[in-house]
C-alpha cells in the first residue's frame, strides 16, 4: 500500500436503496437528531453536557435490561447466567465512571454561561436511574413524586418499586436452598429498602467460610459486591464532578447540592456482604 490507501474490495455491499444498511439498523438519523442544545447562541459546550448525559441513559437502559434478566434467572434458582450478566453490568459500570473524566473537562466558568438554560431540569428526574436503584433495593417511594406529570413512567417505577429486588430475590433463593434466611426477609413491603439483619450475616458467613460448599452462591455474593462497589464509585464521583463544577451551589432540581449527593453515599444495597467481612478469619 504505498499510496497508503486501502483499495476497496469488489465484494463490498454499495447499493443500500432496497437494503437495510448500518444507519438504518441504527436508527441514527433519530439518534444523531437528539443533540440540541438550548442556549442561544448554541454555547459549544452544551453539546458535551447533552451527550454525555445521553450516554450515560443508554448505559442505563442496558443495565436495567440487563439487571430484569438476572432478576428472572434468580427466581429460576439459575444462578449460573447471573454471573456473566453481572460481569457485564460491572463492565458498563467501569465505562459509566471512566465517561466522568471527559465532563470534567467542562470548567465552572463554561458551565455558568448555559447552565441557565436547564431551568429545574436535573439527574434527580432520571428515570431510568432510579430504577437502577429500585432494581437493586434502594426503595424510596418519595422519589417518585417527581414523576407525577408522566403517568407512564410512574406505573412503570412503581412496579419496580413494588417488587422484590434483586437482593431479595437472592435471598429467596437461599431460603429455597434450606439456608436460614429470617422470614422478614423472603416475605415483606418490597417497597421498603432492605435493612441489615444479623440472622443473615450469619448465612453469608457460612457461605464464606466454606466457599467450596455452595460456590455459585459465594460467586453470586461477590458479583453483587461488584456491582455495589461501582455503584458508590459512580455516585461519589458524580458528587466530586459537581463539587470542582458547581461548588456548592443549589442544585437546579431544587437540592442542597453536594450535600445532598454525599447523603446517598451512605446508602448501601447489600449491607450483610459487606458486614460478613468483619467477621471472617476470627471464631
Ligand atoms: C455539570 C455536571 C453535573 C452537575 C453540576 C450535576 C449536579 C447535580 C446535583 C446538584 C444533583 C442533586 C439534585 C439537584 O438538586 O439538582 C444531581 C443529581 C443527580 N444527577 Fe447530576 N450533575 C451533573 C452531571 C450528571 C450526569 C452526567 C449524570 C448522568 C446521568 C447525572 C445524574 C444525576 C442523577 C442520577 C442524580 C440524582 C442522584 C440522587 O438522587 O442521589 N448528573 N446532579
Ligand atoms: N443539577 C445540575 C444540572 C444538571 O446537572 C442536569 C440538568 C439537566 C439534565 C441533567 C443534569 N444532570 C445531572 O443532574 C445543576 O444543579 O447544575
Amino acid at each position: 500500500m504505498e499510496d497508503n490507501r486501502r483499495p476497496l474490495e469488489g465484494g463490498i455491499v454499495t447499493d443500500f436503496a432496497d437494503r437495510m444498511s448500518y444507519s438504518g439498523y441504527l436508527c441514527l438519523e433519530g439518534l444523531l437528531a437528539q443533540q440540541r442544545p438550548l442556549s442561544t447562541p448554541p454555547h459549544h459546550d452544551e453539546t458535551l453536557f447533552i451527550i454525555q448525559h445521553q450516554v450515560a441513559e443508554l448505559w442505563m437502559k442496558l443495565m436495567i435490561h440487563e439487571l430484569t434478566a438476572a432478576i428472572r434467572f434468580v427466581q429460576q434458582d439459575q444462578l449460573d447466567p447471573c454471573f456473566k450478566i453481572l460481569s457485564r453490568v460491572k463492565l458498563i459500570q467501569m465505562q459509566l465512571f471512566d465517561q466522568w473524566a471527559v465532563l470534567e473537562t467542562l470548567t465552572p466558568s463554561e458551565y455558568a454561561e448555559f447552565r441557565g438554560v436547564l431551568g429545574s431540569a436535573s439527574g434527580f428526574q432520571s428515570w431510568q436511574y432510579r430504577m437502577l436503584e429500585f432494581l437493586l433495593g434502594n426503595k424510596n417511594r418519595d422519589a417518585l413524586v417527581v414523576f407525577r406529570h408522566d403517568a407512564a413512567i410512574h406505573a412503570e417505577l412503581t412496579a419496580v418499586l413494588e417488587a422484590p429486588s434483586l437482593y431479595d430475590e437472592f435471598l429467596r433463593h437461599l431460603a429455597r436452598r434450606g439456608l436460614a434466611v429470617p422470614t422478614a426477609c423472603v416475605e415483606r413491603d418490597w417497597t421498603e429498602p432492605h435493612t441489615k439483619n444479623d440472622a443473615l450475616i450469619e448465612v453469608f458467613r457460612e457461605i464464606y467460610q466454606n466457599p467450596r460448599g455452595q460456590w455459585d452462591a459465594y460467586e453470586m455474593c461477590e458479583k453483587l459486591v461488584d456491582v455495589e462497589e461501582y455503584f458508590q464509585l459512580w455516585r461519589f464521583r458524580h458528587m466530586k464532578t459537581v463539587e470542582r463544577i458547581i461548588g456548592f451551589k443549589r442544585g437546579t432540581g431544587g437540592s442542597s447540592g453536594v450535600g445532598f449527593l454525599r447523603q446517598a453515599l451512605e446508602l448501601t444495597f447489600f449491607p450483610e456482604l459487606l458486614a460478613v467481612r468483619t467477621g471472617l478469619g476470627q471464631k
